[in-house]
C-alpha cells in the first residue's frame, strides 16, 4: 500500500478492555523508532492535559450516555488539533491507544446511543480546514471474547466504571468493532488476539510490514 498522506502514519489500538492493546502499543512504538521513526505514543480519553482531565471524569464519575459521548469527543477534539494533527504534520507516526471506533462501540453498540448522532460528531470533530474527514491510516483491532479478556484483567487490576460492566456490555462492544471492521475493511484490520503474546506479536508486525509502516 502507498502512503495515505504526506506526513507521518495516524495507526489507531483498538478491541474490548484486555485485549492486549496496551501491551503491543509500546512493541510497535520500540521497532519503529529502531529503524528511525519518531514516535507519539498517545490515548484516548487523554493525550492533552485537558483531555487527560476529561479522562478522570469519564473513567469515574456516573454521567448519562449523551454526556459520556460529549465528553470523549470534546477530548478528542483538543487531542486531534493539539497533538496528532501537528505530530503527523511533522512526519511523525502516531500510536494512539483507542479513537473514535472505540466511541462507536462502547458509547453507540455498548450503550445503545444513537449511531446517527455520532456520525454527525464524528464529521464535527474529524474534518479539516480542507473539509476531508481524517480517520486513522491504519487501525488494529485486538478481538478476543469478553470471557477471555475478564480472566486477564481480573489478575492486574481494579476496574473502571467501563471495565465494571456486565460480559453482556462487552458482548455488544465486541460486535460494535465488528461493525466498524466491516464497513471499513481496508482500514480495521482484526487481530486474533486470543493467541499466546509472541503470535499476536508476530500478527503485527506482519500487518505492519504488509501496509509499508514497518520495513
Ligand atoms: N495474548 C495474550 N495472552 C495472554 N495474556 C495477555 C495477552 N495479551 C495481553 N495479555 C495480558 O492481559 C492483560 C491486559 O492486557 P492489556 O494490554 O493491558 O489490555 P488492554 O490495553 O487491551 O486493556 C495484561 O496483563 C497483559 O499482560
Ligand atoms: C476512547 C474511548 C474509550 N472508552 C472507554 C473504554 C475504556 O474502558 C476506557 C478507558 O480506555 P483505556 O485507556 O483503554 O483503559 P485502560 O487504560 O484501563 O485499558 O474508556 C469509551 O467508552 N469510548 C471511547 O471513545
Amino acid at each position: 500500500m502507498t502512503h495515505p498522506r504526506p506526513g507521518g502514519w495516524f495507526i489507531t489500538f483498538e478491541g474490548i478492555d484486555g485485549a492486549g492493546k496496551s501491551t503491543h502499543l509500546p512493541a510497535l512504538a520500540q521497532a519503529l523508532q529502531a529503524q528511525g521513526r519518531v514516535v507519539l505514543q498517545t490515548r484516548e480519553p487523554g493525550g492533552t492535559p485537558l483531555a487527560e482531565r476529561l479522562r478522570e471524569l469519564l473513567l469515574h464519575e456516573p454521567m448519562d450516555p449523551l454526556c459520556e459521548a460529549l465528553l470523549m469527543f470534546a477530548a478528542r477534539r483538543d487531542h486531534w488539533q493539539r497533538a496528532i494533527e501537528p505530530a503527523l504534520a511533522a512526519g511523525q507516526v502516531v500510536l494512539c491507544d483507542r479513537f473514535t471506533d472505540a466511541t462507536f462501540a462502547y458509547q453507540g453498540h455498548g450503550r445503545g446511543f444513537d449511531l446517527g448522532v455520532l456520525d454527525t460528531l464524528e464529521r464535527w470533530v474529524q474534518t479539516d480546514a480542507q473539509g476531508r474527514l481524517r480517520q486513522p491510516d491504519l487501525t488494529l483491532w485486538f478481538d478476543v471474547p469478553p470471557a477471555v479478556a475478564a480472566q486477564r484483567l481480573a489478575a492486574v487490576r481494579t476496574p473502571d466504571r467501563f471495565e465494571a460492566e456486565p460480559l453482556a456490555f462487552f458482548e455488544r462492544v465486541r460486535a460494535g468493532y465488528a461493525a466498524r471492521a466491516s464497513a471499513a475493511p481496508e482500514r480495521i484490520v482484526r487481530i486474533d488476539a486470543t493467541r499466546p503474546l509472541p503470535q499476536v506479536w508476530a500478527e503485527v508486525e506482519s500487518v505492519c510490514r504488509a501496509r509499508g509502516v514497518l520495513a
